[in-house]
């Protein structure tokens, strides 16, 4: 029996509210999340709801992950295996696979990440852009298109600010990128959305058979749904049944598209919307909230929210001025030793951060102190170029129409087919209008030696032989397995590099690669490549290992917008300096004019959200000076420092070993420190 009784009345009634919109409106750690998975549990075991009948939609597939166990741990996993819990990627993802030939693509389609849509635009650019010394930035255009994506402009309707270069350059891209993915029957993140959209709208029946399966929704983190999510969300919810919670107040993905207007205007696009607050706050201490409320209370666009605490006031909080990057790795890592040494397990600790750069020093001291951490984002197991390559392969298997990865595997390993060959064989696709992977199939008519005739046909059979064995194979990590072997992508990758150690840790990726198939196939009641790929793509930009992080007893390090929703007894802000927090690339937005405010306003969500994910004790960490290309540069405390009451804050415990360098240090600290040194009496 599931005990409903442990929620306060607000929660209750958020839980058992019956059929209608819903909005739960409330700040960090009231337990929104809580709410929802008790009112998943109260639909099936109260109200009778066929678990197949509700749909659960989170910011992250970790997330997802995460609510999945604690749903299961409330009514058990059977009936949790029913209900569909996923991300708004993972949920278009299943539409399309079902609907998506409606569009005019075929179902094995390929959902194309960062690195592949950057090939493809570099590509464009080149032909139909850049001319003499213009060199457009890919980067650029792709993040105008991804922005236009979530703001459902399709390339038709993009008009381009006068006079921008980039609007332009975009304009004429756009168009020509959406048709080359077509061609390659290839989807990009942004499409997964814009797609359903579409098909909703333009397919009335494939909507029907989604509501009709689809009847009661909630999502979590809905503050940050952008335009996007939001029309998919109007949608589905046709019938009402939609209940979001979210909190304005921790809006961070602004720069992606999210729009507060979304939460803001919520009671406005869905008539008869129950609105509930909770004010309560379970997480964190009274010093911790009360930081969290005096910071935010600094925005202006925004709800107002009261948020207490039955807790105590409990530990002030620390502020530690460090000299430099390596003496703030340093003072953190100690501190947290000297916590763990007083019997707390690693698990407990949190290292967050605004940028993935800063993780660095971070990871160097961690690993010099031997203390086990866990990096989360950084340097993407995926995006390394054996491990592309090698799933380039898997894509190509699956869609041979996909043409960035057919063209990335052409002449890998090594066959002599070189570039020229390559560029006769795309201008022949292009002036018969027809795919590459056809024209390989029949290159007659091109101009090409004999011997890259003869290995262009050894190619095409080889992936035609594998695709054939991959469909019907019992063990797919054998085969796989066996396909890069006979491909000899360890002999490829020996010969790339005369260093042994490189080499070997090479091979061990794309060992994982096969590890991580292996993983998926346990998993999996039916595994399919379609399926292992899937997961491959969707995992993008999160963390991507399998093992469940909470079993592991280690120190998580991420960052600040990786940390939405979860919580550590332990938290460490670190970087707390101007240009850090807020960003160098908000101060510049907002000195740009425009709406001034905003993008500050956005750094000092993601600040709260950062002092909100502790639950006992922060820590906030700044450096007085940071090296840039080897030089030492001063940096300046971050402003929203002095929003914090002194009172509540104080310099690091006297327990940490003292360094020489500390009363030089808060020497330096200047005005800031000065009022909490007095409260110190040190
Ligand atoms: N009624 C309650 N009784 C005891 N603990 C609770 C209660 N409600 C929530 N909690 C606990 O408070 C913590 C925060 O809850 P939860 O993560 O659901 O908050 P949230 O509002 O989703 O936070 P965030 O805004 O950071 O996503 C969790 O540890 C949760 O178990
Ligand atoms: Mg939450």
């Amino acid at each position: 029996m599931v005990d409903f009784h442990t929620l306060n009345p607000e929660q209750y009634a958020a839980v058992e509210h019956g059929d209608g919109p819903l909005l739960l409106l409330a700040g960090a750690g009231s337990g929104k999340t809580r709410v929802i998975t008790y009112r998943i549990a109260y639909l099936v075991l109260e109200r009778d709801i066929h678990p197949g009948h509700i749909l659960a939609m989170t910011f992250t597939n970790k997330a997802a992950l995460e609510m999945r166990e604690r749903v299961a741990g409330l009514i058990g996993r059977k009936r949790t295996a029913a209900m569909t819990i996923a991300t708004f990627h993972s949920l278009c993802v299943q539409i399309l696979k079902q609907h998506i030939d409606r569009l005019g693509y075929k179902r094995n389609f390929s959902i194309y990440a960062a690195a592949d849509q950057v090939r493809l635009i570099k590509d464009l650019i080149d032909r139909h852009v850049n001319s003499g010394d213009r060199r457009i930035d890919a980067d650029r255009i792709l993040w105008i298109i991804s922005d236009a994506k979530n703001r459902l402009i399709a390339p038709e309707d993009f008009v381009p600010f006068h006079g921008d270069e980039y609007q332009l350059a975009a304009a004429t891209v756009y168009p020509a990128y959406q048709k080359a993915l077509k061609a390659f029957n290839a989807v990009d993140f942004d499409d997964l959305i814009m797609l359903t959209t579409r098909l909703f709208r333009d397919h009335p029946e494939a909507l029907e058979a989604c509501r009709q399966c689809y009847r009661y929704l909630l999502v979590d983190e809905y503050q940050d749904t952008n335009a996007a999510q939001y029309q998919l969300l109007r949608q589905l919810a046709a019938h009402g049944n939609l209940c979001v919670v979210g909190d304005d107040d921790q809006s961070i993905y602004g720069w992606r598209g999210a729009d507060l207007g979304n939460i803001l205007d919520f009671e406005k696009d869905f008539p008869g919307t129950r609105t509930i607050r909770l004010e309560q706050n379970y997480r964190s201490t009274g010093n911790i909230l009360a930081a969290a409320n005096a910071v935010i209370r600094c925005n202006t666009r925004r709800k107002v929210k009261k948020l207490w605490t039955a807790d105590g006031a409990g530990e002030p909080l620390e502020m530690i001025v460090c000299r430099d990057e390596e003496d703030e790795a340093l003072q953190v890592v100690e501190r947290l030793q000297v916590e763990h040494y007083r019997g707390r397990p690693w698990k407990h600790f949190a290292i967050l951060y605004r940028t993935n750069i800063q993780s660095r020093a971070f990871e160097e001291q961690l690993r010099y102190l031997d203390v086990p951490y866990r990096l989360v984002g950084g340097q993407q197991f995926y995006d390394r170029k054996e491990v592309k390559d090698a799933v380039a392969y898997l894509k190509v298997l699956l869609n041979p129409s996909d043409e960035v990865n057919l063209l990335r595997i052409l002449n890998y390993p090594k066959r002599g087919i070189g570039t020229t060959s390559a560029d006769r064989l795309i201008q022949r696709s292009s002036d018969r209008d027809c795919s590459l992977w056809e024209v390989l199939r029949d290159p007659s008519g091109v101009d090409l030696s004999d011997q890259v005739r003869a290995s262009l046909a050894l190619f095409v059979r080889l992936i035609e032989t594998w695709r054939y064995r991959l469909r019907d194979s019992l063990d797919l990590t054998a085969s796989v397995a066996e396909l890069f072997r006979e491909l000899d992508l360890d002999g490829e990758i020996n010969r790339s590099t005369d260093d042994r150690i490189k080499a070997e840790r090479r091979r061990e990726f794309l060992q994982d690669v096969i590890n991580a198939l292996a993983s998926y196939q346990q998993r999996e009641a039916e595994p399919t490549l379609a399926g292992f790929l899937e997961k491959v793509s969707l995992l993008d930009d999160e963390q991507q290992d399998d093992k469940d992080a909470d079993e592991e007893d280690v120190v998580t390090l991420m960052s600040l917008h990786s940390s939405k929703g979860l919580e550590f007894p332990m938290v460490f802000l670190v970087g707390m300096e101007e240009e850090y927090l807020p960003h160098k690339n908000s101060l510049e937005a907002a000195a740009d004019g425009g709406e001034a405010t905003a993008p500050i306003e956005e750094e000092r969500r993601l600040f709260y959200v950062g002092i909100t994910r502790a639950r006992r004790q922060l820590v906030l960490t700044r450096a007085e000076e940071r090296k840039k290309y080897g030089k030492a540069l001063k940096r300046e405390p971050s402003r929203f420092l002095a929003e914090i009451p002194e009172e509540l804050l104080q310099a690091r415990s006297s327990s940490v070993p003292r360094q020489t360098s500390e009363a030089e240090q808060q020497q330096q600290a200047g005005h800031f420190f000065s009022g909490i040194q007095s409260l110190l009496g040190e």
